[in-house]
């Protein structure tokens, strides 16, 4: 009789690919998590719990976990790379010669490779040249989801049996995975609200209140939107769990590394005390250099990133920051309803004071 459990791999033993191998196998399909780590392999399985990423949480007793790439990619249908993205190509490359064209590969990861500007998903397709890639991106603080939370996702790819194939793999009655034919845009989302979240937590240290943060994450959404049309994504996308779904949580909440690593910053850390102190991998502090650098060279407006990038990195005081931003030039509120431009000529005709 053959077996028609489907096998999961999952390459990294953070906090959220711990969480996403405990789903697949609370699914009924048999997980195996690829770590470095041989002591917290060993903890996975024996204690079913990951002491490092997330004490607190019972991992199902199905997850097996292990350090040999071979013994985890065996067999395995569905391949989930939850690696952060300074480490995500050299850990595909590890894996490459387990991987085969018949495999779903799906990142899970939120951040930009520099050279190249390149997305996660976009390594995947260039280690491996296969078809069935996709990327997983939405409100999805790991701990919540480890609680079992009620949550949503999405799974983005153009290929249909990539979408489907997630969506049995993970879809549950604590874990709800729409589908998405842009990956693109999903995963340009994903990374791109980590900067906003760095400036929310900022904020938040700085105790500014609610009008300020619904300020923020409204102006954060308008940018994200034009950087994204601009690189030729849709912006329909944001408006979707991957785009104002994860902006809201993860410029809300303490639960999120970017957030925290903000709120360090605006407590009177440095950029170096604020990272060490988290001792985990808050993306968005490589991301804002990255988009920062790319809105130039592509003459896209993106004041929020240039703000956080002067406060990040040339030491500008982020209250100063604030400041400048409330006083920068006067603005459409949704800019595919009435174009910046037109409000600028407005604002010439009348014969109004310069911004
Ligand atoms: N944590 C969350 O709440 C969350 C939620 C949704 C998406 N994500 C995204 O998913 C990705 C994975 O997140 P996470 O929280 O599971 O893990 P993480 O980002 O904390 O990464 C930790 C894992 O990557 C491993 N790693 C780091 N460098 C490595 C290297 N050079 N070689 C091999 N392994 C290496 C670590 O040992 C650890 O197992 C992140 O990039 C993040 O953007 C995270
Ligand atoms: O902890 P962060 O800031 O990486 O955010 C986690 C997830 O991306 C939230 O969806």
């Amino acid at each position: 009789m053959s077996d028609v459990t489907m096998r999961v791999a999952v390459l990294g033993g953070g906090s959220f690919g711990t969480a996403l191998a405990s789903i697949a196998a609370d699914n009924g399909a048999r997980v195996c998590q690829w770590l470095r780590d041989p002591e917290l392999a060993a903890q996975i399985n024996c204690e079913h719990r990951n002491g490092r990423y997330l004490p607190d949480y019972a991992i199902n007793p199905a997850v097996t976990a292990s350090t040999e790439m071979a013994e985890v990619l065996e067999g395995a249908k569905l391949v989930l790379v939850a690696i952060p993205s300074q480490a995500f190509r050299e850990v595909v490359r590890q894996a490459r010669p387990w991987l085969n064209a018949e495999q779903i590969l799906v990142s899970t990861t939120k951040g930009i490779q520099e050279e190249g500007f390149k997305l996660m998903s976009q390594i995947l397709e260039e280690e491996t040249g296969f078809a069935h890639i996709g990327v997983i991106s939405g409100p999805n603080l790991a701990s919540e989801v480890a609680q079992k939370q009620l949550t949503a996702t999405v799974i983005a790819s153009d290929d249909p049996e990539t979408r489907t194939c997630v969506q049995t793999a993970l879809g549950c009655d604590y874990f709800r995975v729409y589908a998405s034919n842009d990956r693109f845009g999903v995963e340009l989302g994903g990374a791109l609200k980590n900067l906003y979240a760095i400036a929310a937590g900022m904020a938040a240290a700085l105790g500014m209140g609610e009008n300020t943060r619904s300020m923020l994450m409204t102006r954060a959404l308008a940018e994200m939107g034009r950087f994204a049309v601009a690189r030729g994504a849709n912006p329909m996308t944001f408006l979707g769990l991957a785009g104002v779904g994860d902006l809201i949580v993860t410029c809300s909440s303490n639960l999120s590394r970017n957030y925290r690593v903000g709120y360090a910053l605006g407590e009177g850390k440095t950029l170096d005390e604020a990272v060490a102190s988290l001792g985990q991998v808050a993306e968005g502090v490589n991301t804002v250099r990255l988009v920062r650098e790319k809105a130039l060279e592509d003459g896209v407006y993106m004041p929020l990133a240039e703000g956080l990038y002067q406060v990040l990195f040339n030491g500008v005081p982020a209250r100063e920051m604030a400041r400048l931003l409330m006083r920068g030039e006067q603005s459409s509120d949704v800019e595919f309803v009435l174009p910046r431009e037109d409000v600028k000529q407005d604002r010439r005709d009348a014969g109004a004071p310069n911004d």
